[in-house]
């Protein structure tokens, strides 16, 4: 099982539009061609895409998020080389191998009989391959910055550090959705649940929670594990101000961070951002940028998964890319 395509130098340098008398961030970017030796590396910073939406369409959601790791990793390498910027921190990996689960999904019919319970089992080979590949990043010491795909992918990432840390780890979601959802077939919707159901995630605090689409047998669950799963809703914080943003985030601090952390941000929790499941009203693009990186630069933070930014959804097909690349360079600066 081929788990990681490594990058070249070449394909880095390829991105970069080169401008005389600037140097860009992609012409700086050092890549990392196979495992022996990431340890030793000096960048504590991990880039890793996750090009497949399989784990969206079996959770009846609009494709797209393929292609959100591309756009991103293009736009970031076209951002200034400066010294605000800090292009030593981060290194490339490449992207997980998930050519045979998108041609796979892609010979499959909606219209045949269990369609959704045959991409769960897709969605299953890349939980695999995202587990171990993140497992080997943080045994490294490493800090993987993850550009999905479709929210499936907490499962591997909370599954990996669990592997690598050898204890559940806590995780912090900014996002409209708890994907809580039932234990059927894997989907983007059940990351968490799994996870939670596997013992691989501790306490769970979803930042920023829609009422609208939480239904009413997930509020219930979430409240069978009040100990350990917390929410703060969106409206309280934006429509009826009950709570202030700093506050919110106070209280996620205190349930989550006291311990080892995940942080994972759902591009559907920004207001009109190219999404599966797109808003019209959700957080700014400034607010996820002040949420990701005073959370990110936490001690005991492990990594941080940005997800479901699927940018032929958005009104502007530019800006998913854009907005990854902000929060990407929000953390490492
Ligand atoms: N990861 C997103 N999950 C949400 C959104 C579904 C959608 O695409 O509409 C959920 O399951 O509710």
């Amino acid at each position: 099982m081929k788990l990681v395509k490594f990058y070249t130098q070449e394909d880095i340098r390829a991105l970069v539009n080169k401008r005389r008398g600037e140097l860009k961030f992609g012409e700086g970017l050092s890549v990392v061609s196979n495992w022996s030796g990431l340890t030793e590396r000096p960048e504590k910073y991990v880039l890793l895409g996750i090009p497949e939406d399989i784990g969206v369409r079996a959770n009846y959601g609009n494709p797209g998020t393929a292609l959100a790791w591309m756009d991103a990793l293009k736009v970031l390498c076209n951002i200034q080389q400066n010294h605000y910027t800090h292009v030593e921190r981060i290194m490339v990996l490449g992207e997980i191998d998930c050519d045979d689960e998108m041609r796979s999904a892609s010979r499959l019919s909606s219209k045949e009989e269990n369609y959704s319970e045959k991409l769960g089992k897709l969605v299953s080979a890349i939980d695999n391959k995202v587990s171990n590949t993140i497992q080997r990043v943080v045994e490294a010491g490493k800090f993987p910055i993850v550009i999905g795909g479709g929210h499936n992918n907490s499962y591997g990432n909370l599954k990996g550090c669990y592997n690598a840390l050898q204890k559940p780890v806590n995780c912090l979601n900014f996002d409209a959705h708890t994907d809580f959802r039932a234990l059927e077939h894997r989907h983007s919707g059940n990351g968490f649940s799994y996870a939670f159901e596997e013992g691989y995630l501790a306490n769970y605090f979803t930042f920023g929670l829609h009422r609208n689409y939480t239904s009413q047998a997930v509020l219930e669950r979430l409240q069978l594990h009040v100990q350990r799963i917390q929410f703060e809703l969106f409206e309280d914080i934006e429509v009826n101000k009950k709570i202030s943003f700093s506050d919110a985030a106070h209280k996620a601090e205190a349930f989550i961070c006291n311990d080892t952390f995940g942080l994972e941000l759902d591009l559907d929790a920004i207001e009109d951002m190219g999404s599966s499941a797109m808003t019209p009203g959700g957080f700014s693009i400034t607010e996820a940028r002040r949420f990701i990186s005073y959370f990110s630069k936490n001690p005991n933070c492990v990594y941080l998964h940005i997800c479901e930014g699927a940018p032929t959804l958005g009104n502007f097909k530019t800006q998913v890319g854009k907005t990854i690349s902000f929060l990407i360079s929000d953390v490492i600066a």
